[in-house]
């Protein structure tokens, strides 16, 4: 049995962190952003459809889709957003479907979803477990700020755009508490997955 656990966050909240620190641990993690951006590359059928959609000035010269033009499309139209993730969701779904079941075949203990919109998309119904990287809206802000080189009021749009982390915190499962430092953090992923039993 391979138990499946969801990880999520907020933008920013400290996410691709603590998945890094779960692969130094030899866990698989599966990151939905990673698989997105596959799906998206030039002659994928999603390019083509954002393309058609979008039209080709979300292009750069070399033909690869510019994901800051595309995010500041659809961070501030709710319409376009749902658009972009019609056509993409569904093919990031079977590639990280795909590596999941690689994965039980490979008789791993547990598996790690990484994914942003876990509870946004109902997600969390197909996964046995979640996690939650939780931080202040504070901490959060300015960790994009520094991240993403944006200005307060860019980043608080970005964050707002989003289910708040005190909603998502009655769903999870388990909280990870990143509003310390990075190992502290690490201490808390590692307990979580000793109490499930699932660390070799
Ligand atoms: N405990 C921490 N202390 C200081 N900086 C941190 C801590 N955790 C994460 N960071 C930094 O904050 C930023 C956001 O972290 P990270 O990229 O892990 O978040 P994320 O949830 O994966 O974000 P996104 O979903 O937006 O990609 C990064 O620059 C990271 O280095």
């Amino acid at each position: 049995m391979t138990l499946i656990v969801g990880l999520t966050g907020g933008i920013a909240s400290g996410k691709s962190t603590v998945s890094a620190y779960y692969r130094s641990l030899n866990i698989p993690v599966i990151d939905a952003d990673l698989e997105a951006r596959l799906a998206v590359k030039i002659g994928e059928p999603a390019y083509k459809k954002i393309v058609a959609h979008f039209g080709t000035g979300i292009l750069q010269s070399d033909g690869d889709i510019n994901r800051m033009r595309l995010g500041e499309i659809v961070f501030s139209n709710e319409q376009e957003r749902l658009v972009l993730n019609e056509i993409v969701h569904p093919d990031v779904g079977r590639r990280m479907d795909e590596k999941q079941r690689l994965a039980m075949e490979n008789g791993e203990k547990v598996v790690i979803l990484d994914i942003p919109l876990l509870f946004e998309n109902k997600l969390n119904e197909k996964v046995d477990k979640t996690i939650l990287v939780y931080v202040t809206e504070d901490i959060q802000r300015k960790r994009l700020m520094e991240r993403n080189q944006l200005t307060f009021e860019q980043a608080i749009k970005r964050i707002h755009a989003q289910m708040p982390l005190e909603k998502k915190r009655i769903l999870a499962d388990e909280l990870i508490d990143n509003n310390g430092t990075i190992a502290a953090a690490a201490m808390q992923a590692k307990e979580i997955l000793e109490k499930w039993n699932v660390l070799n």
